[in-house]
């Protein structure tokens, strides 16, 4: 969808921003480009749009040297968010939102209804947001708005410049998971810049690690972090990437075990047997459908003595994942319930828990397939098992 083609360029002053740039983004995937200050990001970026030129190599979208386009209608099909949103500040929120249709010659009703349906999308109410000027909003709703801008017109490419980057952290790791949802559906192909490796890992399916003026790797996630390619790059992404791997690690059906389990229909009595005969002390609890109900201890059936199904004696679960989470997410909600495991669901059913142990080895399993994956073996444990 986006091609670069041994792209180069050269400022007038002789500033070199970058050379030599050659990568793909295909259509739908999110290719976030990170590195430090002045590599040469913004710049790689603004060459897709038009706003600067190349002085070597073309750039293509959709298959045509945009050299070729007429920059305007180009910038149609481009979305574009900055950083702060970017907004007009002596419009209204819905006319902000309503631009890039407005322009297109859309009826100023329907720009108006396509606004209001893309702040539903980000999480504003129209009714609320819409009638307020950018000054009247937090940081990360004027973020909102940016991304919901830049949707309106509903254009295949996605350029995001440092989207996140002036919230504090809380708000942006809650900004970041709503554009993945969002993402999800819309499915744009995006470049998004970033100096900050966690968004970098988080968001991209793919990430451009720079080095001054060049790419230093292209891959996956789970690639730069398991193998990166030279020394700068283990650098950059830091001794802590066997714990960043648990972002881009996803809880699989292989890392589960199958705890002891009692239904909800079953008498006390004949679960508190069988546990006790397999010397288990607590036991997951499902419907006769397979559901998760909650869980039980040895020690609450026992003082029940011979009343009741297992149903009414169950406690709430509140430690579980969606089969498919990151490994993180997991291990963060052993630790918020301060449990030794997790429950992993696919819908409401339950498929088995997660250990210490099994999220340990699904880290291992994803660092193994990764260097197979590249070829490489000079992989380090040691970050791994820190984790
Ligand atoms: N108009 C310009 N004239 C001359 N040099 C420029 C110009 N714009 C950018 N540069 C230089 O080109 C290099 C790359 O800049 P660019 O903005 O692409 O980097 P970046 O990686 O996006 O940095 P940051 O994260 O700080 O935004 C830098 O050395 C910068 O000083």
């Amino acid at each position: 969808m986006i091609r670069f083609e041994q792209v180069g360029k050269v400022y007038p002053d002789g500033t070199t921003a970058v050379r030599d740039l050659s990568f793909e983004v295909a259509e739908g995937e999110l290719v976030t480009l990170v590195g430090p200050s002045g590599c040469g990001k913004t710049t790689t970026m603004m060459m897709v749009n038009r706003l600067i030129e190349p002085t070597a190599g073309r750039v293509l979208v959709a298959g045509r040297d945009v050299r070729g386009a007429d920059p305007v209608l180009l910038r149609r099909g481009i979305g574009y968010v900055v950083q702060q949103g970017g907004l007009f500040p002596h419009r209204t929120v819905l006319d902000n939102t309503a631009t890039v249709p407005a322009l297109i010659g859309w009826k100023r009703a329907r720009a108006r209804a396509r606004a209001a349906e893309l702040l539903d999308l980000v999480g504003l109410d129209p009714a609320v947001y819409g009638p307020r000027y950018p000054a009247q909003l937090s940081g990360g709703q004027r973020q909102r708005v940016g991304v919901a801008r830049a949707l309106a017109a509903d254009p295949p490419v996605l350029l995001m410049d440092e989207p996140f980057g002036a919230v504090d952290p809380v708000v942006r790791e809650r900004l970041q998971n709503e554009f993945l949802r969002l993402q999800a559906t819309v499915r744009k192909t995006v470049l998004l810049v970033t100096h900050d490796i966690e968004e970098a890992v988080r968001m991209g399916d793919r990430i451009a690690v720079y080095g001054e003026g060049r790419i230093e790797q292209y891959d996956t996630p789970a690639v730069v972090l398991g193998a990166p390619a030279t020394p700068y790059v283990a650098r950059f992404v830091g001794a802590d990437r066997g714990l960043k791997r648990l972002s881009v690690t996803a809880v699989e059906p292989v890392d589960l075990e199958e705890p002891p389990v009692a239904r909800t229909g079953e008498p006390a009595r004949e679960a508190a047997a069988r546990m006790r005969a397999e010397g288990a002390r607590w036991a997951v609890v499902l419907s006769d459908s397979g559901e998760l109900h909650g869980w039980v201890s040895a020690d609450a059936l026992a003082e029940a003595g011979e009343r009741g199904p297992v149903g009414g004696l169950a406690r709430r679960m509140d430690a579980w994942v969606p089969l498919g989470s990151p490994l993180k997410q997991a291990f963060g909600e052993m630790l918020q319930q301060d449990a030794g495991w997790v429950a992993v669901l696919d819908g409401a059913r339950f498929l088995g828990v997660l250990t210490p142990a099994k999220l340990h080895e699904a880290l291992r399993r994803s660092v193994d397939a990764d260097a197979r994956g590249v070829g490489r073996d000079e992989v380090d444990f040691d970050s791994v098992s820190d984790a």
